[in-house]
């Protein structure tokens, strides 16, 4: 390890002096509160001046962390889950070798569902570690690295890389981090791990709600459960690798009641097996109770007896009330606006049940320019061209977009946007197809791609939104929005209900998610849906006599605001 990285190393506190938690003061706490060490708190002052105190959430978890405890986490989008657990985990007492002289080992794995994820978590600590107080700074590769699938570099370089320079955090996909396990299971020295952190495990873990066994749809249930018994998915499998003994001793425990007292009894204990394992984390905005129940009752992986599970508390759940029951002004209540756009052949139009706008808006930065502005040639503008062999390659193949749609979309774009908006289209869209779309219709719209990309990773930097000659339209798929912290971000644009036409709580999650890369830390923004307005004829009707209705894409989109507690609101330049 180079003497820099010891140094920082060193500034770290030793797994058997950390603070105890202490209780969250009344007045705000401070990170020193939390028992993070005084140079890395430093670190996040000099690197993140705007981040003065822990949220509710940070101090909760942290102190948590730093005593090895496992944790649940569970709270709202933008409430800095994975910003705290990055700080968490760099706080922790690096993994020394045994041997003298011998490479650290790597401390704590970070799962995430993609790269770009992983290339946030990566430009977080790498601020941190520029603004250590550590001279010369540390060696990035000795503090983290990222190890995502790119054709087979993550096997070549990532491998070289990892064997060289153990860091203290890697962060990677379990894609990735499974095909390095099983082309060198020793380079990743799991058994060493002090933590391991699941971001975004709604995501990364699927699980299948339980049904009444007694209900017509406990059929597609069944199928459901053997489908994933047949295909768990990589998370799972890695986890049980990593956690084959305390899945043992679970197991044991489960099957032999009285067991732990038994060894205690007999002057042994169990409570070894699950120490020497690494604590472990899991985190998300939306872990939905069939998924909690798996992961505390049956996965066996966790240590249930040293666990604290951390749940927001800013929303708590309230009774399903219609639209016209809530009370508030149609400003949401972390300063989002939620919109829904119809668009069919002959106009683009709100939904009928979206309420006024607020008259003035809490954030100034959100005040939409004036067309005259936006479409004024300016002298900076870069206008994003398209590459003439794609035009030659889409030319003869039809769109596989809705033109209305995309077009609603660039026209809201025109008219709102400031600085910088993202685009959601559904998950297997050609994405390249629709920046392709976009730049014909004159947007200056990007590919989403922070970890290759220079102009994407930029967005990982700039503060809030300041209006720009030429905004940006960043355009991905849910899949790849996942936990992303774009700070400039205004306006977010679905193209269509996510996660497909049925209402269910996957759905009303992915809407969580992707609306959530708004309203983070009281920055407000704008959520607007557009969805295909149905003929007459394509439209459905559920429930009889009076409770008969209409089922449109409208309706769906005002059910899963409903349930989110939120009511659509006009998106003001259209009827
Ligand atoms: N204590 C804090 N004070 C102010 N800003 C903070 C604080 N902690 C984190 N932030 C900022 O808040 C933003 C959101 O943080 P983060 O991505 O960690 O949220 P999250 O809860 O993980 O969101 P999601 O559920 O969408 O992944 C980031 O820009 C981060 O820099």
């Amino acid at each position: 390890m180079s003497r820099c990285a010891e140094a920082l190393a060193e500034a770290l506190p030793r797994a058997e002096h950390a603070p105890p938690a202490k209780h969250v003061p009344t007045k705000p706490a401070t990170f020193e509160d939390l028992g993070l060490h005084p140079p890395i708190v430093a670190a996040l002052r000099t690197a993140f001046p705007n981040i003065i105190h822990p949220t509710e959430t940070q101090a909760r978890f942290i102190p948590a962390i730093l005593t090895g405890k496992d944790v649940l986490l569970k709270d709202e989008t933008g409430s800095g889950k994975s910003f705290g657990l990055v700080v968490a985990l760099l706080n922790k007492p690096r993994v020394k070798s045994q041997e003298k002289g011998g490479k650290p080992h790597i401390t704590s794995l970070v799962l995430v569902p993609h790269r770009d994820l992983a290339h946030q978590l990566y430009h977080w600590i790498q601020k941190m570690a520029v603004a250590s107080l550590v001279h010369p700074p540390p060696s990035m590769a000795s503090v983290a690295q990222v190890l995502v699938r790119d054709g087979v570099t993550h096997l070549t370089e990532g491998l070289r890389s990892l064997r060289q320079t153990p860091p203290h955090i890697l962060i990677g996909t379990p894609q990735a981090i499974m095909d390095l396990y099983k082309e060198d299971p020793e380079a990743l020295q799991l058994h060493h791990l002090s933590s391991v952190v699941v971001d975004e495990v709604d995501y990364l873990i699927e699980t299948v709600p339980n049904k009444d066994p007694k209900k017509s749809f406990h059929k597609s249930f069944v199928k459901a459960s053997r489908k994933l018994l047949a295909h768990p998915g990589v998370t799972r499998q890695l986890l049980d690798i990593i956690y084959a003994r305390r899945k043992e001793m679970n197991e044991r425990r489960r099957d032999e009641p009285g067991v732990t007292q038994h060894l205690r009894r007999t002057g042994k204990s169990d409570s070894q097996t699950f120490s020497t394992s690494p604590q472990l984390i899991f985190s998300s905005a939306t872990l939905r109770s069939h998924l909690n129940n798996y992961l505390f009752d049956e996965s066996g992986w966790l240590n249930k007896d040293y666990l604290v599970k951390v749940k927001g508390s800013r929303k708590p759940a309230e009774p399903k009330r219609s639209a016209e029951q809530y009370p508030h002004d149609g400003l949401g209540g972390n300063g989002v606006l939620h919109s829904v756009l119809l668009v069919s052949d002959e106009q683009i139009r709100n939904i009928e049940e979206a309420v006024p706008p607020p008259s003035v808006l809490e954030n100034g930065d959100l005040q939409p320019i004036s067309a005259d502005t936006l479409f004024a040639p300016s002298a900076n503008a870069e206008p994003a061209e398209n590459d003439p062999e794609l035009a030659r390659k889409y030319a003869g193949t039809p769109t596989p977009f809705n033109p209305n749609m995309l077009e609603a979309v660039a026209t809201a774009f025109a008219l709102d946007v400031p600085s910088v908006a993202l685009l959601v289209l559904p998950g297997n869209s050609p994405v390249r197809r629709a920046v392709y779309e976009l730049r014909e219709m004159g947007v200056n719209a990007q590919e989403l791609d922070l970890l290759t990309d220079e102009k994407g990773r930029a967005h990982l930097l700039r503060g809030g939104a300041t209006a720009q000659d030429n905004p940006t339209l960043l355009v991905a798929t849910l899949a790849t929005t996942r936990g992303l912290d774009l700070p400039e971000l205004s306006h977010v644009f679905i193209l269509g209900i996510p996660e497909g036409p049925k209402i269910n709580g996957r759905t009303v999650d992915a809407y969580v998610h992707i609306a959530g890369r708004v309203g983070r830390f009281g920055r407000g923004g704008k959520v607007i849906t557009v969805v295909e307005k149905q003929k007459d004829a394509e439209t459905v009707e559920e429930g009889e006599g009076e409770g008969r209705r209409v089922v449109t894409e409208g309706s769906k989109m005002v059910r899963i605001l409903n349930t989110i507690q939120e009511r659509p609101v006009q998106f003001e330049h259209f009827d």
